[in-house]
């Protein structure tokens, strides 16, 4: 909970509204296949949306032919310029990713118009949102931006981040999805009291067990679980729930959290560490440079 103290803290402003955006189902249409067009459509087909593309065939990439021609029922391409505003007819979203100001301008007026929110990646002050560096595994998905002001360092700060994920990540989240979509078909009150003891069990749980351990989790394990927990008002141990022995790769990175540093996780380690030696000796480079 925020604090009175917290919130005024927070009235300056100056940021955006992070959020994840449900495409699915949705119409986008993109206007522009080169490089960045590219990398839009692969944004929107892992969001599930249906894209409209516009692009002349002579400035298509390759990596846009590729997509087109794998995906025929998700992009419907008019080898094309922009013509007008017909072109925005049901459109849900739209962005444009195109070497002409003039016409990045024209289009994001007309959606502002229609009220579409538009993206257009030439003229940040049209934009009604700004993509970011994104990290995706699976149901994982983190989003870094600078909010316009540098976007070469937020790829940057993707790689640190990156760097210091163990790559089980995804796979433990889809199974806490398993394990959170179960245990709402058991007991599948909205808010009251009974979510109220739901949310403070799979905080519990989440909080209680190491991250990986939840990689390991099967139906059965999953129905063990709640029969002996939910229903019981407490959280199991890994092993109660599991016949079979840990494989030692998450025995060893289960244990770190409690102290001991695996391999992988101890590369993990050094990478921030490196990073930050790095940090101070250009600094100190960079003051013993301005004093003399
Ligand atoms: C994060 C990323 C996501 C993505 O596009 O998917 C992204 N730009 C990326 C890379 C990148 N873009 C540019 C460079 C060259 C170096 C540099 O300028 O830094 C590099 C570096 C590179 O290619 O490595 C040039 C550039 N970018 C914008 C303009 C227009 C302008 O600023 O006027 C110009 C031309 C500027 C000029 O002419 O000088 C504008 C935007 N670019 C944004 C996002 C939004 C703000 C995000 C944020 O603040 O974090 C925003 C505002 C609008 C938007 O696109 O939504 C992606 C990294 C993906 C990854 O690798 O993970
Ligand atoms: N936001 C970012 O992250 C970012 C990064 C790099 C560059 N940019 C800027 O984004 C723009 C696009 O960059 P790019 O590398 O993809 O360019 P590009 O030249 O590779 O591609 C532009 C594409 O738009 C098409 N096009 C041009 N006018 C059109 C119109 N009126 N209707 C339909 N299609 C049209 C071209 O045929 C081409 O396929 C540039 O202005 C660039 O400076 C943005």
């Amino acid at each position: 909970m925020q604090t009175v103290s917290e919130i005024d803290d927070l009235s300056p402003g100056g940021g955006s509204l992070m959020i994840a955006w449900q495409l699915k189902g949705k119409r986008v249409l993109l206007v522009g296949g080169g490089e960045v067009g590219a990398s839009r459509i692969g944004h929107l087909l892992r969001a599930d949306a249906h894209i409209t593309l516009l692009s002349p065939e002579k400035g298509l990439v390759p990596t846009t032919k590729d997509y087109i021609a794998k995906y025929p029922q998700r992009i419907t391409y008019y080898g094309r310029s922009f013509t007008g505003p017909a072109e925005l007819h049901k459109m849900d979203l739209v962005l444009t990713a195109i070497d002409s100001p003039a016409a990045s301008r024209e289009i994001a007026g007309l959606c502002r118009q229609a009220k579409i929110p538009v993206n257009a990646a030439d003229i940040p002050e049209l934009c009604d949102f700004y993509f970011g560096a994104q990290i995706r595994d699976g149901p994982l998905q983190i989003m870094i931006s600078s909010n316009g002001n540098g976007p070469r360092i937020s790829a940057l700060i993707k790689e640190r981040v990156q760097a210091s994920l163990g790559g089980y990540e995804g796979l433990a989240l889809s199974k806490i999805g398993m394990l959170r979509a179960e245990l709402k078909k058991r007991v599948p009150d909205i808010g009251g009291a009974v979510g109220r003891k739901r949310m403070k069990w799979m905080s519990k749980i989440c909080n209680d067990w190491p991250l990986i351990d939840f990689t390991l989790l099967d139906d059965a394990m999953i129905h063990k679980l709640l029969d002996e927990g939910w229903e019981k008002n407490r959280v199991p141990t890994f092993e109660e729930v599991c016949e079979k022995p840990k494989p030692s790769v998450v025995q060893a990175t289960s244990s770190s959290t409690s102290g001991e540093v695996s391999k992988t996780s101890r590369s993990n380690f050094l990478i921030p560490i490196a990073n930050f030696l790095a940090g101070a000796v250009f600094m100190a480079a960079v003051m013993l440079a301005r004093r003399r």
